[in-house]
């Protein structure tokens, strides 16, 4: 390792930023990963993550800060860290005439793995993301979820240490998505290798073990999703009653608390709702036809920091804050 890292870090970025132009895309990133973490980059689109993994992966220059993959300076070893990265973009960029396996074989050939070598891999690396019987069919014939497989099958031919993930699940529906995770764990747990993944899925998310969330190009929380969460720390509660303005008093006389109107009756944010829920309805004088309660999602912690929610930023295009 050349910098301050540590023998146990996959990336570290110090001050790490760059503007096209008079425009900051990303600004002042500091981050540690650990070796063998599964950490996600969580922001709305335009937030900068893009721009971010193309800096680690030496595809885009910095212009400031400075940052290690691998133990190597993206700067100024640029061909230590790609050697040890492996690349899976939001584009496909498979050759739908060949196979499966002449895709991996012609990665193999471009990183100089010996031709027995890059066969045998290409096999460990199907079986291993659940496409070994495919390695024979032209790749025009698989589908979404399998194409993306197969890119992160490719991106581990050179048993690289860091394997970065742009938008993993995007276009997926929901049952492939869970499956493309499924084979994620099972790498970490079998290749011990690092996965450094952007999003702005929620649930996608979850599934890592420490995210930051970026916004603008800043770096806003960091942690592990629960830890994030319980910052917010309120669970939702929501009711639908027989009449919501008695029970908007009554709530406010009897705790001291101010619920507001939801899509679906009122809402109030307690600590603890399982505690909370029976006294509420024990002092509720109208009929109480549901009762709701939700924890807080990732979603509540960008709107707690940012003061938006992802959905509303995606919705709303390429916006940022302020
Ligand atoms: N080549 C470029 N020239 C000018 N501005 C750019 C360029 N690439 C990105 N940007 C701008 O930099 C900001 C960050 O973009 P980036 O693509 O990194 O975000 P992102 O979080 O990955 O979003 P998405 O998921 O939509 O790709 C955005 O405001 C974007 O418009």
């Amino acid at each position: 390792m050349n910098g301050d890292g540590g023998a146990g870090t996959a990336v570290l970025a110090r001050g790490l930023g760059k503007s096209y132009g008079a425009v900051p895309a990303v600004r002042d990133l500091d981050l540690t990963v650990s070796s063998g973490e599964i950490f996600g980059f969580l922001g709305p689109n335009g937030a900068g993550k893009s721009t971010s993994i193309g800096m680690l992966s030496t595809l885009l220059r910095p212009t400031a800060g400075r940052a290690e993959v691998a133990g190597h300076d993206i700067r100024h070893e640029p061909d230590e860290v790609r050697r040890r990265i492996g690349l899976v973009f939001q584009e496909t960029t498979l050759d739908v005439d060949l196979t499966a396996g002449q895709n991996l074989r012609f990665h193999a050939d471009l990183y100089g793995l010996p031709r027995r070598e890059g066969r045998d891999r290409a096999l460990t690396m199907l079986d291993l993301m659940g496409l070994a019987e495919r390695h024979s069919d032209p790749v025009r014939t698989f589908s979404g979820g399998m194409r993306r497989r197969l890119e992160i099958a490719r991106g581990l031919m050179h048993t690289p240490r860091v394997l970065f993930l742009d938008e993993p699940t995007t276009g997926l529906d929901p049952q492939t998505r869970a499956v493309i995770w499924e084979h994620l764990h099972q790498l970490r747990e079998e290749q011990g290798i690092t996965v450094f993944l952007s999003t702005h899925h929620l649930e996608e998310a979850e599934h890592c073990d420490r995210i930051v969330i970026i916004d603008g190009g800043h770096l806003v929380a960091e942690g592990t999703p629960s830890a994030l969460k319980a910052v917010v720390g309120a669970d939702l509660v929501v009711l639908r009653t027989g009449d919501d303005d008695t029970a908007v008093r009554t709530i406010r006389e009897r705790f001291g608390l101010e619920a507001t109107p939801e899509p679906r009756g009122i809402g109030l944010r307690v600590s603890d709702a399982p505690g909370f829920v029976p006294r509420l309805c024990a002092e509720l004088t109208v009929p109480v036809h549901s009762v709701t309660v939700t924890p807080p999602t990732l979603d509540d912690v960008f709107l707690h920091y940012t003061g938006r929610t992802i959905r509303e930023v995606d919705a709303g295009g390429r916006g940022t804050k302020g």
